[in-house]
This record gives structure tokens, C-alpha cells and sequence, in this order.
């Protein structure tokens, strides 16, 4: 997912939005199985020049926030945002980027989910940076026809949503745990639970560790920094950049992590 959260979208232009999505679309060709833009925006019209722009070059889907400077009041206003982006693209799938810590919009997916097939044809799923699992939960119990799926974006709490039927996950960490997750997955997929626990707590350790530090977008590049050994380059402002402080004692955390050798 390209142009989402981590990747600082609603803090680029729409030109360097649009350069970016081109980049990862050529580059991932035959290497990712999906390449999802992110074309959430404050105004429609830059929102559908963005959806127009990711189905030209050849996107596998568009995601959209919630606007949150005007901000819709209810489930139809939401609908009627996305309906008008998503009709920009109808030839791709569209998901939902729920997202109310940074957004504020708390409307309930479950709600949403009535009737969204008949405004958004091309509706595929939602990704699900909430904590609120009963919210969840209902959306996929609704989801009967596994129509929709649903992609959980609270790292710290994938399995909880796992449990009750996520059908993946979408989340900053994945930049730097994303093999130790894979074997969660796997362990989840094998019913060993105890497995699964296991590296859930640990990835949760450092999150937990780091999230009493302050941790953000700006502190999740370093980590992807010192991790993948690409620069990441500093965030953009109004974000600042991890302190030195922070970048030595989250590589002595992660560092000292112990995990699983099955
Ligand atoms: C609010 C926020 O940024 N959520 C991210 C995804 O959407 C997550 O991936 C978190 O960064 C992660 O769960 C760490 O708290
Ligand atoms: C956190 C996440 O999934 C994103 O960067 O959009």
C-alpha cells in the first residue's frame, strides 16, 4: 500500500504522490502480488485525480481515508466521499482505509457495510486500523459471502484479529517484522496457538517499549532505517525526525529480542 500512513501521502504533493505511484507500480510488476495507491484527500477533486491517475498506470486498487478537516457526520456522507472517488477507477477494486486515530471519522464500518455494494461496485474490502474488534467482528459475521475482505492494521493486536476471521494485514511494522509476522501467520495457520502467542508478545514488546518512547511515523523510518539499511530520509513537517536517543535504545530493544527458533 503505497502513499498511506508510513509513507507520509497526505503530506506530498499530488505531483509527488503521482511519481510515487508510478514508481512502485513499474517496480513491483511480476514481483508484488498487489499494488494498492492510496488517493485519500481533503478535497474530492484531488482524490478523484489521484484515483484516475493510479487506474491509468495500472494500479491493482485504490484506497481512501475518511476526510478529516471537513469531516463527513455520518455513515451516508462518508459513503457518498468515497462512492464519488471510487467512480473515478471503476475498473480496479476499492477498499476503505478506516483509520480513526489519525482521522478522528469514528463512523463504524459495520454500518457502513450496509448497502456499499450498490453505491461502490467495485468495493473489495476495508483496511482496519482500528481497535475496536467488535466493530470488526461484525463486519466480517455480515461478510458471510466472503465477499469483502477485511486487512487489520493494528500490528500489536493482528492475532486478536485473526481470531475472529481478518483475512490479512496492512501496518507499519510489516516494514521490519514482516518475516516474524509471516510465522505468526504460519503458526496461526498450523493451530499452534502458542506459537503464534509467542511471537505476538514480542512484537508487541518492542511496540510496547517504543510506543512509551513516542512513537510514530517519523520514529517507524528510523526503525526501517536501521533495520533494511535503506535510507529512509527525515519525515516532512510537521513531523520531525527520531532523536539519536531514540534510534540506539529501539535498536538495543529490538536487538535484544529473542525469538522462536521453532
Ligand atoms: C495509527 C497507525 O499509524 N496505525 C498503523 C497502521 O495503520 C499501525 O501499523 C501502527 O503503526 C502499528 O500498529 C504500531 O502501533
Ligand atoms: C500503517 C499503514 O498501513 C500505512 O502506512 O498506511
Amino acid at each position: 500500500m503505497v502513499n498511506g500512513t508510513t509513507g507520509e501521502g497526505l503530506a506530498l504533493s499530488i505531483q509527488e504522490r503521482k511519481q510515487l505511484a508510478e514508481e512502485w507500480v513499474r517496480q513491483g510488476k511480476d514481483k508484488l502480488d498487489h499494488v494498492i495507491i492510496h488517493v485519500g484527500a481533503l478535497s474530492l477533486p484531488g482524490s478523484q485525480e489521484l484515483a484516475r491517475h493510479a487506474a491509468a498506470i495500472g494500479a491493482s486498487g485504490i484506497a481512501v481515508i475518511a476526510p478529516f478537516f471537513f469531516k463527513p457526520t455520518s455513515k451516508d456522507e462518508l459513503l457518498a466521499f468515497l462512492r464519488e472517488v471510487a467512480s473515478e477507477a471503476p475498473a480496479i477494486p476499492f477498499y476503505y482505509y478506516h483509520i480513526p486515530p489519525l482521522t478522528g471519522v469514528k463512523i463504524r464500518v459495520e454500518e457502513l457495510l450496509d448497502g456499499i455494494k450498490e453505491q461502490i461496485p467495485t468495493f473489495q474490502g476495508v483496511k482496519f486500523s482500528d481497535t475496536d474488534l467488535l466493530d470488526l467482528a461484525q463486519c466480517i459475521n455480515k461478510n458471510g459471502r466472503e465477499e469483502f475482505v477485511f486487512l487489520y492494521g493494528v500490528d500489536e493486536q493482528l492475532l486478536s484479529a485473526l481470531a475472529i476471521g481478518a483475512n490479512g494485514a496492512v501496518g507499519s511494522t510489516y516494514n521490519y517484522l514482516g518475516q516474524k509476522t509471516n510465522m505468526m501467520l504460519q503458526a496461526f495457520a498450523q493451530h499452534d496457538l502458542a506459537l503464534a502467542r509467542k511471537y505476538q508478545f514480542l512484537t508487541g514488546e518492542f511496540l510496547n517499549f517504543v510506543i512509551k518512547l513516542g512513537f510514530g511515523v517519523a520514529q517507524t523510518k528510523a526503525v526501517m532505517t536501521f533495520v533494511s539499511g535503506i535510507p529512509m530520509g527525515p519525515p516532512r513537517l510537521p513531523l520531525v525526525k527520531a532523536s539519536e536517543e531514540f534510534i540506539a535504545k529501539a535498536k538495543a530493544k529490538l536487538d535484544s529480542i529473542v525469538w522462536p527458533t521453532n
